[in-house]
């Protein structure tokens, strides 16, 4: 199976998920230079219900946070968006040390983390039919960066880390609304992309919020604890589960700054 190691990582995802080759991939390098500012683009919003949490979960390859996505219950909309967008998980890239781990890069600099919030869009019957649209799904990123803790609600998901220890353990995760852990700003850059893991499918609309969160050293350290391994197997640290920058081709990025 795919991973991030030197003989199933992202170099070789390819071999069996062509789309990795593909036009639209992601993530990618956005140079505040190049962008563009698209007049047209809307602030986005986000409603979320925090009886919508369901459990967290270590799956081998992340930490994430699953979703109830029955119905309209805790839904992103507005800025690139056509409509709504419903929320079905939450989840993290991180590196083995603090001055990497991001998946997407600004202006050269690779943040300790990044989180990610996929939404799909329900105007497809449901996700596995909208994972093949191309409008089918949007994720809302957002950049870890180290320093003074500041944001208590990342403490809520690493409290939890000590639960899901090893992978295939998930934990109960009621009443949480991952909005807290928005930062104040909403400026965002948007472009078209792909799943940045197999089967790297090119139905993304990236949102990708230009301020970042500030989580500590040790909150770090609590994703480095987790491990890739089951329960019954060696310890086997689950870090750097990022994929490197993949090529823009003719892609666009636009912005909406307030
Ligand atoms: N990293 S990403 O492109 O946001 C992303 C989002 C949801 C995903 O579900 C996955 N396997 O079930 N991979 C994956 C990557
Ligand atoms: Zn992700």
């Amino acid at each position: 199976p795919w991973g991030y190691e030197k003989h199933n990582g992202p170099d070789r995802w390819y071999e069996y998920y062509l789309n990795a080759k593909g036009h639209n991939q992601s993530p990618i390098e956005i140079n505040s230079k190049e962008v563009h500012y698209d007049h047209s683009l809307l602030p986005w919003f986000a409603s979320y219900d925090p009886g919508a949490a369901k459990t967290i979960l270590n799956n081998g390859r992340t930490c994430k946070v699953v979703f109830d996505d029955t119905f309209d219950r805790s839904v992103l909309r507005g800025g690139p968006l056509p409509g709504i967008y419903r929320l079905r998980q939450l989840h993290f890239h991180w590196g083995s040390s603090d001055d990497h781990g991001s998946e997407h890069v600004v202006d050269g600099v690779k943040y300790a983390g990044e989180l990610h919030l996929l939404h799909w869009n329900p105007k497809h019957s449901n996700y596995a039919d909208a994972v093949r649209r191309y409008d089918g799904v949007a994720v809302l990123a957002i950049f870890l960066k180290v320093g003074k803790p500041v944001k208590r609600e990342m403490k809520r998901i690493l409290e939890e880390v000590g639960a899901i220890k090893s992978k295939g353990k998930e934990a109960p995760f009621p009443n949480f609304d991952p909005s807290i852990l928005f930062p104040k700003s909403q400026d965002y850059w948007t472009y078209h992309g792909s799943f940045t893991t197999p089967p790297c499918e090119e139905v993304i609309t990236w949102i990708i919020l230009r301020e970042p969160i500030v989580v500590s050293p040790d909150q770090m350290a609590k994703f480095r604890s987790l491990s890739m391994n089951s329960e019954n197997e060696p310890f086997r640290p689950l870090v750097d589960n990022w994929r490197p920058p993949q090529p823009r081709y003719y892609r666009m990025i636009n912005f909406h700054f307030k």
